[in-house]
């Protein structure tokens, strides 16, 4: 079986309130991050029609603060599927109510996994892809993952040896005692 994109699309939007800010007086990140989780599991179990559970986020770039009284406006679809996993992309949004002027403040990828009653992973539906972005964000994800095992592989036990990198860290500041 397989889902379009929009089947599971979900956009949120929310009014900032002072009780949610860090010591600066912005919108602390881990109240973002948290809703953005909330967001994830909707459209990953709107997809899958499953409970699911988040297994890791790609990269969290908080690009511009949010103020107080601004209103974020939060976009998920799901980008890629696989057996039981899928990739959410969420772009977060924020508005100056006053002025209208908007901020792109994150843009993240959450990999959210399909379980049943017992916590076993579930297989979910392909992704029916309709246009040329959705087509994007698909090999976009398909790219994120071989650049993670690449850099997975690299890293491990067998390949690693430490004379490998001592040149090239010449130029940074670094003291290694090994
Ligand atoms: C609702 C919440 O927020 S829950 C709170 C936070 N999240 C959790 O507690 C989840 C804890 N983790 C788990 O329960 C498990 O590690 C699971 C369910 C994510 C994966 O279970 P595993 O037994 O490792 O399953 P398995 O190795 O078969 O992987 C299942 C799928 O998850 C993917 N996966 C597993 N770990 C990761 C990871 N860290 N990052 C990205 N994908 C992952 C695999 O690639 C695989 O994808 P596929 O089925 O599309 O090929």
């Amino acid at each position: 079986m397989f889902k379009s994109v929009k089947s599971s699309r979900i956009e949120i939007s929310q009014l900032m309130l002072p009780s949610n800010t860090n010591f600066g007086g912005k919108i602390h990140g881990g109240y973002i991050l948290s809703l953005m989780d909330q967001i994830a599991f909707s459209c990953a179990s709107k997809h899958s029609q499953s409970y699911c559970v988040t297994a890791s986020v790609d990269k969290v770039n908080f690009l511009n603060p949010i103020e107080v009284g601004e209103l974020v406006t939060m976009k998920a679809s799901v980008n890629y599927v696989g057996n039981s996993s899928m990739v959410v992309g969420i772009r977060v949004e924020s508005e100056n109510i006053r002025t209208g002027k908007k901020k792109h403040c994150n843009s993240s990828y959450f990999t959210m996994v399909a379980v049943d009653e017992s916590g076993k992973t579930v297989e979910v539906p392909g992704l029916k892809i309709t246009n040329e972005e959705e087509l994007k964000r698909f090999l976009k994800a398909i790219k994120r993952n071989e650049a993670n095992k690449m850099r997975k592989l690299e890293f491990s036990e067998e390949n690693f040896s430490v004379e490998d990198y001592k040149e090239s860290l010449k130029s940074y500041r670094v003291d290694i005692e090994l």
